[in-house]
């Protein structure tokens, strides 16, 4: 039996902020990533989403449960996993070429070869022709390019995106979501990508984890049973954003209910 690039069996996080009462985020959550595998993670807010990005990146321990990656437990940060936030989190005094060579940098991979392995990655992702300029000369959906670069060079076994998308206009968005099918099949890494919109999660995931609100549970898991490229005509795409409107309907109610008694 192949082994799952991410297992996360029986996870919860509890937050403790400064002076206030604990919060439990996430409470018994259970499934499996296999290798090459694209899963979205789509939720009502607040519902513990990007907590477990985090625990899976190694940013954060779990409070119970535990997470592997590959059959090995996951207790610190690895280039085996990159992680992608909403905004490119790029250094903004350095080049895109040398904002990738960093990343490489802490993999100790020789100065000379960093250079190289930039270029060739920046090559892939459609900006050659970017290489020296700094993250504020791109556009937004550049700068998620190069973002996604930095994580490539590393060539993760899985790669999380937090809401990657979610600054940048429709038709940007789209052609990212194009450009991410493609890296992720050149690629052959899995994918968790967290996102609030149906479209998105139809449009790319191989299954969707469709979670509670807080305290975020596995409430389904949705496959997605439809040819690649996605056509937003189709019946059956249709179908599956009354199931995963419905499916949020109650969570997003509960969410709010509970924001209103707090
Ligand atoms: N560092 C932290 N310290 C304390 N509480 C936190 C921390 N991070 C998250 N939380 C709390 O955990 C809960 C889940 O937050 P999280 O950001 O993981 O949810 P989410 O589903 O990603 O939300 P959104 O979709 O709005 O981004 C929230 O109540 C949040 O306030």
């Amino acid at each position: 039996m192949t082994r799952a690039a991410v297992s996360v069996q029986n996870v919860s996080k509890r937050w403790t902020p400064e002076g206030r009462a604990p919060v439990l985020a996430l409470d018994d959550l259970s499934f499996d990533v296999a290798p090459g595998e694209f899963v979205v993670l789509l939720g009502p807010s607040g519902c513990g989403k990007s907590s477990l990005l985090y625990m899976i990146a190694g940013l954060e321990e779990v409070s119970e449960g535990r997470l592997l990656c590959d059959g090995e437990a996951i207790v610190e940060p690895s280039a085996e996993r990159g992680l992608i936030f909403q905004e490119a989190s790029l250094f903004p005094w350095l080049t895109i070429a040398d904002n990738v060579a960093f990343g490489l940098s802490i993999q100790h991979v020789l100065p000379e070869r960093r250079r190289e392995i930039a270029v060739e990655t920046l090559r892939r992702v459609g900006l050659g022709d970017m290489l020296d300029k700094k993250p504020d000369e791109l556009s937004g959906g550049m700068r998620q390019r190069a973002a996604c670069a930095r994580a490539l060079a590393m060539r993760p076994k899985v790669l999380m995106m937090d809401e990657p998308f979610a600054a940048l206009d429709v038709q940007t968005r789209a052609r990212m979501q194009d450009f991410l099918l493609q890296i992720w099949r050149d690629s052959g890494a899995s994918i968790l990508l967290v996102t609030h919109s149906i479209d998105e999660a139809i449009s790319l995931a191989d299954r969707v984890v469709v979670f509670t609100a807080r305290p975020g549970r596995v409430k389904t898991i949705v496959p997605i049973e439809l040819p690649r490229p996605r056509q937003s005509r189709d019946p059956r795409y249709h179908a599956y954003r009354d199931q995963f409107a419905d499916l949020l309907a109650d969570e997003v109610d509960r969410a709010f209910a509970e924001q209103e008694v707090v």
